[in-house]
């Protein structure tokens, strides 16, 4: 493998226990970071404005909780960790005023320094650890005694120990128990939005209804389809998580595997590789940052209507009635926040 790739012996934990971390913002990521840190030895000020509903929570979990702005003054490590729309503003008002030679701007995504949304001033550190998962699943793995792999970027080495630091911080919420990888803001920004967009979340969430779609519009009963096209493609996921495709091509049976060898390719074609090359170059040319960030600032017209038609699906009603009558689907990842 040509990447960097540090692991626990690489991390000295003393370096971010000896500074103080502000975590700003107490959401999916917020959470984790801040409670992993603080179960790690790391002394942890949580920034939330007046009236953010997340505040009951931190204080609820043991931790002190302040506004962005004292929370910035305080501490000698700032992770932003406040949605990516909002990172701007609240950095011109909160965050710059109180940076100083020697303190240090981490982040848990690239996005604003990658658009220039945020342009830190050259005295101080700017660095990020991003985990690879969701924050609630970063939680559950740091309190289990593993880690979620995250990635660790400099943009700005101002003290000379950036990087140093970064692992420290990775160290803290377990993330060098798996693996830290080491990365820029730009590849990291860049590979995030497209994995997200063209296949996580967005890929994934069409294959699996349009799928549901074709089945019940040809008189499918709507649980048969959702076994099909959704439930099971956790198993699936699963084998290849495991083993790559090749563990979950194994696992299945022939009739599945000639299905999957003839028919995929005819299901994600060249036309939808041409789609995803465009995507791509939207994310590349800052076009998708400067649509996202003018949807936000128009107050999400298209976000809530795509939001709403998202919710309305059928498939979501047949799968709250099938996953009352599965036991097992007993634990959340969302439960730690
Ligand atoms: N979700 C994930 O697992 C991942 C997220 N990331 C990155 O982590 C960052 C945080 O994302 P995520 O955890 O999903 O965010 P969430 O939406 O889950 O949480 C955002 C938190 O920030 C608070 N907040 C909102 N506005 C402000 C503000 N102006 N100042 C301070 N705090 C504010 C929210 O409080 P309130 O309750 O009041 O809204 C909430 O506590 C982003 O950069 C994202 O790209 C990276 C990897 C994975
Ligand atoms: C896949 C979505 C993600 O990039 C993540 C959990 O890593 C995000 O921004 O939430
Ligand atoms: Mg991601
Ligand atoms: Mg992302």
């Amino acid at each position: 493998m040509s990447v960097e790739v540090y692991y626990d012996d690489d991390a000295d934990l003393g370096l971010i226990q000896g500074r103080k971390v502000a975590v700003v913002g107490y959401g999916s990521q917020g959470h984790a970071h801040a409670l992993s840190l603080r179960d790690s030895g790391v002394d942890v000020v949580i920034g939330l404005p007046e009236g953010s509903k997340s505040r009951a929570k931190a204080e609820e979990q043991g931790l002190r909780v302040v506004t962005p702005a004292e929370a910035a003054a305080e501490a000698d490590v700032i992770m932003i960790l406040a949605p990516d729309t909002a990172q701007r503003r609240l950095y011109a008002e909160s965050i710059a005023p109180n940076l100083a030679p020697g303190k240090a701007l981490f982040f848990g995504h690239g996005f604003n320094i990658r658009y220039g949304l945020i342009k830190p001033p050259a005295e101080v550190d700017v660095a990020m650890v991003a985990p690879k998962g969701p924050g609630h699943l970063v939680r559950r793995q740091y309190a289990d005694g593993k880690g979620v792999p995250c990635l660790v970027a400099v943009e700005q080495d101002a003290s000379g120990n950036a990087l140093a630091l970064a692992l420290s911080y990775a160290k803290g919420i377990g993330g060098t128990r798996a693996g830290a990888i080491r990365t820029t803001f730009t590849e990291e920004t860049e590979t995030d939005l497209f994995g997200e967009q063209a296949v996580l979340c967005g890929g994934a969430a069409a294959l699996v209804q349009t799928g549901f779609e074709v089945l019940t519009e040809a008189g499918y009963a709507p649980e048969v389809a959702y076994f099909e096209c959704l439930h099971e493609l956790k198993l699936i996921v699963d084998l290849m998580y495991e083993g790559g495709i090749a563990k979950m091509r194994y696992s299945i049976s022939d009739t599945a595997e000639y299905g999957d060898l003839s028919r995929g390719p005819r299901v994600i074609d060249a036309r939808v590789k041409e789609e995803m090359r465009k995507i791509l170059g939207e994310i590349r040319s800052g076009e998708f940052a400067r649509e996202w960030v003018a949807e936000d600032e128009a107050g999400r017209p298209n976000f809530s209507k795509w939001q709403a038609e998202g919710a309305a699906h059928p498939i979501e009603e047949t799968g709250r009635k099938l996953r009352g009558m599965m036991s097992w689907v007993d634990r959340p990842i969302t439960e730690t926040a």
